[in-house]
């Protein structure tokens, strides 16, 4: 903690630069708002009660025996096999209860925090001020960790760690210059958010598996107040 009692506040445009930064004591807030994240914390939020996320598909596989639903997506489709895709929409149906989740990007940035952070919580534009009001309340030091897409920077999720910030700024030191980028980046774009991502990689490439509809909904902001938490490799909504 710095001499003015506030918490740290760092960003981390790829899985891989959380090799750079100590975890311990700290928060992640995992991101990947096309679509993972921002999937987890609707099904979450409309009936899902449980997400275990896994990497492989196998592991994924293993929990259907346990009476879970597996969800997932390679290069943006459903795999074969699997009861369901990544959208949004599928995991709001109100049908299912304990869903087992595996994403190109998602899924793999969670399993990369999990072991050395404190806290796992699940960051994306629809749960932006239930995020804000849990981390305010924590003292603690945060590391956003962004999805980012095989392994590679992407904007959705670094505009999402600016909002983020800009949220907190008051309450905790930025760190780095990349709290500083995303930070302004997002001011820039936040009136056009959806025409600027239009032209982002990660948008094209879902746009063209027909998902046009899912990415709008990922941007909206403040949809639902759940901020869900990893508890022993389960996600859960933690208590309002
Ligand atoms: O289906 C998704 O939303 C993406 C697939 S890809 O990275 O665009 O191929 O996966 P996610 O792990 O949710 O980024």
């Amino acid at each position: 903690m710095n001499k003015i009692q506030k918490p740290t506040l760092e960003i981390c445009f790829t899985p891989d630069a959380v090799s750079f930064i100590d975890l311990t004591g700290k928060i992640a807030v995992v991101v990947d708002i096309f679509r993972a994240t921002s999937t987890m914390v609707a099904g979450l939020a409309s009936g899902v009660t449980h997400v275990i996320p896994v990497v492989d598909m196998a592991d994924a596989l293993h929990y259907k025996s346990q009476d879970y639903v597996t969800a997932g997506e390679r290069n943006g489709e459903k795999i074969e096999g699997f009861d369901i895709g990544n959208s949004p929409f599928e995991h709001m149906a109100q049908e299912f209860k304990k869903i087992v989740m595996t994403t190109t990007n998602g899924t793999q940035a969670i399993e990369t925090v999990k072991n050395d952070a404190e806290q796992v919580i699940i960051g994306s534009f629809l749960n932006l001020r239930a995020v804000t009001n849990y981390l305010k309340a924590q003292n603690k030091d945060v590391v956003i960790v962004c999805a980012g897409w095989k392994g590679r920077f992407n904007a959705e999720d670094s505009l999402f760690a600016g909002a983020l910030a800009l949220k907190l700024r008051s309450d905790f030191w930025w760190k780095g210059d990349e709290t500083l980028f995303a930070s302004h980046s997002y001011s820039s774009v936040k009136n056009n958010l959806s025409k600027m991502l239009k032209q982002s990689s990660h948008y094209k490439r879902l746009e063209k598996n027909g998902v046009s509809d899912d990415m709008e909904f990922c941007l909206q902001i403040d949809k639902f107040k759940n901020v869900p938490v990893l508890n022993e490799n389960i996600l859960e909504n933690l208590p309002k």
